[in-house]
C-alpha cells in the first residue's frame, strides 16, 4: 500500500517533553507500523530537531526521502497545553521549515512519476501561499486512487476557500464533531445533525465516496452510499487526544484499502485512536496486546 502524506511534520511539546508530531506524519507513522509503505511530503530545518525527526521517522518505516531540508527556517514545533481530559491547546509556531514546502522539479516529477494508493492531506499545512502552490500542483499532477482530506482544523489557521477548494478534491473525507459543526455552519448557514451534513456533502462534492466523523470517547460514523452508521467504542483513560484522529485515520485507511468494508475499517481505526488517546504523545509505541488484537481484526 503507498501512501503520499502532504504537510506538517514537527514536535509537540506537551506538558515540557518532546514527541514526533503533525498530522501527516502522525499519519504516516501508524501507516508504517500497520505495514503501508508511507512517504511524507513535508520540510524540517538544517538543526538538530531536524536530524531527530528524520532518524525516527526513517526508524518506524516511513520513506524519509521527500523530507525536505530548509536552511534558513527551523523544524516546526508546537507547545501544547493539555486541558480538562486530555484535550489539547495547540500554540503552533510560525515561520518554520513545514510551512515553504516547495519541492523542485526534479522531485515534483519523481513524485508524479509513482502510482500512489492515496494522497493524504490536511488545513493547517495550507496556511502558507508556498504549501497552497505546491497543495494544488499535487492535487492536480499527482496519481493516485484516493485523496484522503482529513479537515484537522486548528485555531486561527484555516479559510473557507482553503477548506472548499480542498472538499473538491477529495474522495475520502474525515473530520471531527466539532470540525462538522463548523463545516456545516461555513457551507450551508446552519448546524445539520452529521447524518444529514454528510448526505448534503456528498451530493455537493461529487467525487467523495466516504465520509468519517470521529466523536471521541463515543467513537465515530461512517457514511457511504446513502448508510450512515454508528461504531462505538470501548472508553478509555485518556492521557492526552493528540495524535488520537490520525491514527484514527490511519487504522481507516489501511483496514479500507486494504479491501475491508467501511464500518469494520471505522472500527478498527476506532481500536487505534483510543489505544493513542490513552498513552502520551501523537505516536507511542504499540503494546503486545494491541498488536495482538489488530493482527487478529486485519
Ligand atoms: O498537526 C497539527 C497538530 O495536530 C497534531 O497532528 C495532532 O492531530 C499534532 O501532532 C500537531 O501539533
Amino acid at each position: 500500500m503507498k501512501v503520499l502524506t502532504f504537510g506538517e511534520a514537527l514536535f509537540d511539546i506537551i506538558e515540557g517533553s518532546a514527541h514526533l508530531g503533525g498530522a501527516p506524519l502522525n499519519l504516516a507513522a501508524h501507516l508504517a507500523k500497520l505495514g503501508a509503505k508511507p512517504a511524507v511530503l513535508t520540510a524540517v530545518g538544517r538543526d538538530k530537531l531536524g536530524k531527530i525527526l528524520i532518524s525516527r521517522a526513517k526508524e518506524m518505516g516511513v520513506d524519509t526521502s521527500y523530507i525536505l531540508i530548509d536552511d534558513k527556517r527551523p523544524t516546526g514545533t508546537v507547545t501544547v497545553k493539555l486541558e480538562d481530559e486530555g484535550i489539547p491547546l495547540f500554540a503552533i509556531n510560525e515561520g518554520v521549515a513545514w510551512d515553504a514546502i516547495t519541492p523542485d522539479e526534479r522531485r515534483f516529477e519523481a513524485l508524479a512519476a509513482e502510482e500512489w494508493d492515496v494522497f493524504c492531506f490536511g488545513t493547517l499545512a495550507q496556511r502558507s501561499e508556498e504549501n497552497r502552490k505546491t497543495l494544488k500542483r499535487l492535487l492536480s499532477g499527482i496519481k493516485a486512487k484516493h485523496f484522503f482530506y482529513d479537515v484537522n482544523l486548528r485555531a486561527g489557521f484555516y479559510r473557507k476557500e482553503w477548506i472548499l477548494s480542498s472538499l473538491e478534491h477529495s474522495t475520502i473525507l474525515k473530520m471531527n464533531e466539532e470540525e462538522a459543526v463548523t463545516i456545516s455552519s461555513m457551507l450551508f448557514g446552519t448546524t445539520y445533525a452529521c447524518r444529514t451534513l454528510c448526505r448534503l456533502l456528498m451530493d455537493r462534492y461529487q467525487k467523495i465516496s466516504v465520509i468519517c466523523i470521529t466523536k471521541g470517547p463515543e467513537g465515530a460514523a461512517v457514511y457511504q452510499d446513502g448508510v450512515y452508521e454508528e461504531i462505538k467504542t470501548t472508553p478509555v483513560e485518556v492521557a492526552d487526544t493528540v495524535g488520537a484522529g490520525d491514527a484514527f485515520s490511519a487504522g481507516f485507511l489501511y483496514a479500507y484499502l486494504s479491501g475491508y468494508g467501511v464500518s469494520k475499517a471505522a472500527s478498527i481505526a476506532c481500536t487505534l485512536g483510543t489505544y493513542v488517546a490513552s498513552k502520551p504523545g501523537a505516536v507511542p509505541e504499540y503494546s503486545e496486546e494491541l498488536m495482538k488484537e489488530l493482527g487478529m481484526r486485519l
